[in-house]
């Protein structure tokens, strides 16, 4: 592969992924959940082992939602009409994307969690909660 094939595979990529920003309200979503971990991650600085877990959680469900438009798009594609294996399919790939968002916020209670519990604690207190 040329230097210039390989330049061109990264736009496409990249204008892969601004397509499922466009066009699907789930990756909008993730993308806000995206940067409300991030600020987390900023404010919260827990120990690395920690932080690349959640790093790892939002590429897993950012590329999980990418292959999931990715065979919604081929499977509208095929034929529009409804069939149990278009709507089988469609299914499992929601159902893969909604197992990875699982395991984010699993990572995310589990890293966020006690901290967030620690700062907002004498609130709860003071509220008499
Ligand atoms: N061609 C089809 N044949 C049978 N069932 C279908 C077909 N297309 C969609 N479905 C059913 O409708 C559901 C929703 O499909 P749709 O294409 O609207 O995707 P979606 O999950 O709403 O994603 P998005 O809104 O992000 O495009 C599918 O999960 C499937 O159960």
């Amino acid at each position: 592969m040329n230097g210039r094939k390989l330049a061109w595979s990264f736009v496409f990529a990249f204008r892969g992924l601004v397509w499922t920003l466009h066009t699907q309200q789930n990756m909008r979503i993730h993308g806000v959940a995206t940067f409300v971990a991030v600020g987390l991650l900023a404010w919260l600085r827990p120990p690395l082992w920690q932080t690349a877990w959640i790093v790892l959680s939002i590429f897993l469900v950012l590329a999980g939602e990418a292959l999931n438009s990715a065979l919604e798009a081929a499977v509208d594609r095929i034929g529009k009409e409804q069939h149990p294996l278009s709507g089988a399919a469609k299914d499992a790939a929601a159902g893969a994307v909604l197992l990875l968002a699982l395991q984010a916020l699993i990572a995310g209670m589990v890293v966020f969690g006690p901290p967030l519990w620690k700062v907002f604690e004498p609130l709860w207190f003071g509220l008499g909660l």
